[in-house]
């Protein structure tokens, strides 16, 4: 349920140094209401700065930013009770009990949600009468994902929220962004997941040293940088790399130690014609994969690192 153009995030040229170091360096982006945004980046990429800036949390240098048509900077009072907010290592009272601790923070908001319904949508109903202090550092990260959902703000903010989750939590997580997304509300995600952003975010911004270096859909940032698909094949004689480059649709060649891996820009024409040569040949192809390009490409193209080195 997109509630089309209305911009409820804009930034614009926004900058932030901490001494030397310029954690936000010229930033612009715009949220549409209903969207599912995602910043998307390796520790230190100015994420969690630029999250802060949004929520009032911190002040800028330079540039404008609105959220909801409010300068943060300027009325972060207005602000703070229309948007549920989730932050790292937040400091949390070990002596509270779960119930009590999402209870303080539905007071802070005109409109919460049921406090019982926050602490399931995280899945710690069975856990709702237990001590702060008893529960693991996964739970305690949903415990703060409550704490941003029970106030049924208009945006939700949520810095990295899946950080130290097992499987399991993470998923269960991430169907409740995307039940946020099917209520209509917005949602800002900052993540160094890859598979999160991609499957969770209507759009990313891949930022790196403080500067947005893409911005799109999932499909459109990977469909922009790679035209191709990989194929690859377990590394055999027939897999001689000249014949394999000659295959119509292949534009590039990757051997590795014990595979080749085709770039196809037409994959049912280039199996086909492998299929042919491989038969000729007199062997099989039993082993061929298809891989599709993924975020984690993206960002190693663009910045020629992995996002995790
Ligand atoms: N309070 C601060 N004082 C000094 N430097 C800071 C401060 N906060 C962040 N930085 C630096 O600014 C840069 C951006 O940090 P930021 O936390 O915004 O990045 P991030 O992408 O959110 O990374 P992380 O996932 O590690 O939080 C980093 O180089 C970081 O060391």
């Amino acid at each position: 349920m997109k509630n089309s153009n209305q911009l409820v995030i804009e930034v614009n040229n926004l900058s932030k140094s901490y001494g030397q170091v310029k954690a936000v360096n010229g930033i612009s982006f715009q949220v549409q209401a209903g969207e599912v945004f995602g910043m998307l980046g390796p520790n230190g990429a100015g994420k969690t700065t630029t999250m802060e800036i949004l929520i009032g949390l911190r002040s800028r240098d330079g540039g404008e930013v609105k959220v909801l048509g409010i300068d943060p900077e300027t009325e972060p009072n207005r602000l703070k009770n229309q948007i549920g907010v989730q932050l790292q290592n937040v400091f949390l009272f070990e002596r509270l009990k779960v119930y009590e601790i999402i209870e303080l923070f539905a007071s802070f908001y005109p409109r919460p949600l049921p406090v019982e319904e926050a602490i399931t949508l995280v899945g710690l109903y069975e856990k709702r009468n237990a001590l702060l202090k008893e529960l693991s550092g996964g739970q305690l990260q949903r415990v703060s994902v409550a704490m941003a959902l029970v106030s049924n703000g208009k945006i939700i903010f949520l810095d990295e929220p899946t950080t130290g989750l097992d499987p399991q939590s993470r998923r269960q997580l991430w169907d409740v962004i995307l039940s946020l997304k099917n209520a209509g509300k917005t949602v800002f995600l900052t993540t160094h997941f890859m598979d999160e952003a991609q499957k969770l975010c209507d759009r990313v911004a891949i930022v790196d040293h403080g500067q947005i270096i893409a911005l799109g859909s999932p499909q459109e940032l990977i469909e922009g940088n790679f035209q191709e698909t990989a194929l690859e094949l377990a590394r055999t004689a027939f897999t001689e790399r000249k014949s394999l480059a000659d295959v119509p649709g292949v534009k590039r060649v990757q051997v590795s130690e014990d595979s080749v891996t085709l770039y196809s820009t037409d994959i049912a024409l280039t199996i086909s014609e492998l299929m042919v040569l491989a038969s000729k040949a007199g062997v099989s192809l039993d082993n061929i994969r298809i891989r599709q390009a993924t975020l984690e490409d993206v960002f190693l193209k663009l910045t020629g690192r992995s996002i995790r080195e």
